[in-house]
């Protein structure tokens, strides 16, 4: 019955008590604060309640939505207990994939701990079998595949969940699984290492858990609890049910399950759950093998999971062409990570050392290393590369800019950096003490020339970023999937859109100094090394300065041509180089322009947010979220933020102007180029959500 599937309890964690630890956590306040980082968050309703935690929505001063998980103090007396917390939160926070529930923050106040999640709208798989009893076959088998995705990825960072159950993996706002509750998570160092702690869900439990402690067990207990939610998702309970726990037991060991008559299960999603439930673990099939078994290979492949099936029985066509499955089978494997002859192989990845914590806050119990937006993380460089984009690197270029260049080097002066660090800090205590509207300093500012800088919300914080990038190729694979609902698009709606800011040159000299980009409406901008940004008013009259350094709220100066700060010098003498070489030796990308703003009043500009190079393309992403891609065959496509429309150049310069829906038939070789971007965007969104550091190239 399914709601005997609902019963989940732990066992081994800790020695039962009476009062179970959640039940010592006390609503929280509705105002919390990140106190080391100025980050506060409001508290709103309860949304789940596990043994330990209580889960609560907040929102943070972004605006953003999340899940707290709050942990009370007082639950946490013994060092074991805390040990184990800070155990679950390392793993946590060291995990970045689509299909595992991001570690966004944590930190405590005097009687609770906070860990601060993505939040997952659609609640847990448990919720949704409590209400469907069971579910189709396509579900599971798009449901299997991103559990699947997951588990490989925390493998191959030598992670073993252990709990993997249908209360722990959980589903977004789109119905996207997401694997979360790492308490029982453990590392493993090397290939050899076995765990011989005896935990987990009784229900979902591997045998050598259980009855081979001496041998001790590895990944393949993940499996083996990924075989009995697969059973349970079809069937509505664990295969080996039962009021007893030591019955669960006795069952797991004779692997004693059945399934029920009258209900239609393939003989395929039999066969693959009877592999998954091998008692030997070594005989257990690796991750990809099991993506490639026929039952990931038969009956009908959905790309997404529509929100019907949060309520009742979705009803799929009953065919589905071999290319059609394919496509979505490929899409949804390939976002996962996981099938088709890819590496399933262990990466060297060792777990870091917990650092000695150097707070002397007695209260505290987290250490510092713990937190993600306390770490120091290296300036995000997307895209840099060791030399010049070939087109550009001839030797006048080099020349030219080198002989422009001011003699300080910024790839390297730490000194320019504080200057300018100290300079923004500075008008950021002006600003802030200061009780006058944004609007009277900045008539205040026009008037006088006066320096000032804007410390509002920042608009296009780190979390924003990655998820807009990631929702716009979503939006891209759902067009490229739903073309055949292109009879609805009103042909008028391209009238309605606004026109999107194109990078119409741009010059890499990013060895140096950073990226140089004249847009549209011809204001001039670099993107320098630092993460910083100097953006030219088309009328020359201003300058908009950003500070877009990861785990830092944004920050923007504007200022006038004539009153240029100091520690900005070097930094305008640079872009007005590299607009002169620009306006020599570089043509127009595009014809588009927008009216350019001459004498108008001093607002912030648009820039560009970052980069990435890939082998085909080089993409820019613009900070009101327009995407462009520069081929290196010369087509280009600029994406607006909200993924609604576009426009193409091809290779012959012809200019296109689409909605998303008219591109993806628009011609082969566009809808090769949207296939291609999707695929990019995917990417880059996981790349910028673990705060890759590197230099970045994909291909
Ligand atoms: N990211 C999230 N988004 C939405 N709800 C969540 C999220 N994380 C947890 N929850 C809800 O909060 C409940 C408690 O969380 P969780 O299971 O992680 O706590 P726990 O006490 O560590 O669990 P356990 O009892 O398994 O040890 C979950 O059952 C779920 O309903």
């Amino acid at each position: 019955m399914a709601t005997a599937a609902v019963k989940e309890t732990k066992t081994a964690i800790t020695p039962k008590k009476k009062t179970k630890p959640s039940r010592l956590c006390f609503t929280p306040p509705v105002n919390l604060k990140n106190n080391k980082k100025n980050i506060y968050y409001t508290r709103y309703d309860c949304i789940g309640e596990g043994g330990f935690a209580r889960c609560f929505r907040v929102k943070d001063n972004y605006g953003n939505v999340y899940a707290a998980k709050v942990i009370a103090k007082r639950s946490l007396q013994n060092e074991k207990t805390k040990q184990k917390l800070f155990g679950e939160i390392k793993v946590h926070q060291s995990m970045n994939h689509p299909n595992i529930v991001g570690f966004v923050d944590c930190f405590e106040d005097s009687t609770n701990v906070y860990l601060v999640l993505e939040l997952c709208e659609h609640r847990s798989l448990m919720d949704l079998l409590r209400k469907r009893k069971h579910l189709t076959e396509p579900e599971v088998r798009f449901l299997m595949l991103q559990i699947l995705g997951a588990l490989k990825y925390m493998h191959k960072k030598r992670v073993i969940h252990r709990d993997l159950k249908l209360g722990n993996i959980m589903l977004d706002e789109s119905n996207n699984v997401k694997i979360g509750d790492f308490g029982l998570a453990a590392l493993l160092v090397d290939d050899e290492e076995r765990k011989m702690t005896i935990c987990g869900t009784p229900n979902y439990i591997a045998p050598e858990i259980l009855f081979n402690s001496k041998e001790g067990h590895s990944f393949e207990v993940d499996l083996w609890s990924a075989g009995v939610v697969m059973f349970a998702l079809l069937v509505g309970k664990p295969p080996f049910q039962d009021k007893e726990v030591k019955t669960i037991y006795k069952k797991i060991k004779a692997n004693s399950y059945k399934f029920p008559r009258g209900l239609e299960i393939s003989n395929e999603a039999k066969d693959l759950i009877s592999s998954l439930l091998t008692q030997d673990p070594s005989t257990r099939p690796s991750i990809d093998a099991i993506a490639d078994h026929a039952f990931f290979h038969t009956g009908y492949m959905a790309a997404s999971l529509p929100d019907e099936v949060l309520d009742q029985k979705p009803t799929w066509p009953t065919s589905q062409s071999s290319q059609a499955f394919q496509r979505n089978l490929d899409y949804v494997a390939t976002a996962s990570g996981v099938g088709f002859g890819k590496s399933a192989g262990i990466e060297q990845h060792k777990p870091y050392a917990l650092q000695n914590d150097q707070d002397t806050d007695k209260e505290r119990i987290l250490p510092s290393v713990l937190s993600p937006r306390d770490r120091v993380v290296p300036v995000m460089r997307i895209g840099a590369e060791d030399l010049p984009a070939a087109a550009y690197s001839n030797a006048t270029h080099k020349a030219s800019l080198a002989a422009a260049a001011p003699r300080r080097d910024y790839a390297v002066s730490r000194v320019t950096e504080l200057r300018e660090e100290a300079l923004v800090s500075k008008l950021s205590e002006q600003r802030i003490s200061s009780s006058k509207t944004t609007e009277a300093i900045e008539s205040q500012r026009m008037s006088t020339h006066e320096v000032i800088i804007d410390t509002a919300k920042p608009a296009d914080n780190e979390k924003s970023v990655w998820m807009s990038i990631r929702k716009l190729a979503l939006r891209i694979g759902m067009a490229i999937e739903t073309r055949a609902a292109t009879s609805t698009i009103d042909p008028r709606a391209v009238e309605r859109w606004p026109s999107l800011f194109i990078i119409t040159k741009w010059v890499d000299y990013s060895n140096r100094y950073g990226l140089g980009y004249q847009l549209s409406d011809e204001s001039v901008g670099v993107h320098f090394n630092d993460s910083s940004s100097l953006v030219l008013s088309p009328d020359e009259s201003y300058f908009d300065y950003i500070v877009h350094k990861r785990n830092l709220p944004l920050r923007r100066l504007l200022f006038t041509s004539t009153n240029i700060p100091d520690a900005l010098k070097n930094k305008v003498y640079l872009l007005k180089h590299f607009k002169n070489y620009m306006g020599q030796n570089l043509s127009l990308a595009s014809q588009a322009k927008h009216a350019a703003s001459n004498g108008a009043k001093a607002t912030h500009m648009a820039f560009m947010h970052s980069y990435l190079r890939t082998r085909q393309a080089i993409l820019f992403r613009l900070s009101n979220g327009t995407i462009q891609y520069n081929f290196t065959d010369h087509a280009k496509l600029i994406v607006s933020g909200e993924g609604t429309h576009l426009v193409f150049l091809d290779k012959e310069k012809r200019r296109f102007h689409l909605s998303m829906e008219e591109a993806c038939f628009h011609s082969e070789e566009l809808k090769a180029r949207l296939l291609y971007a999707r695929e990019t965007l995917e990417l880059w969104a996981m790349k910028l959500r673990g705060g890759n550091s590197q230099k970045e190239t994909t291909d």
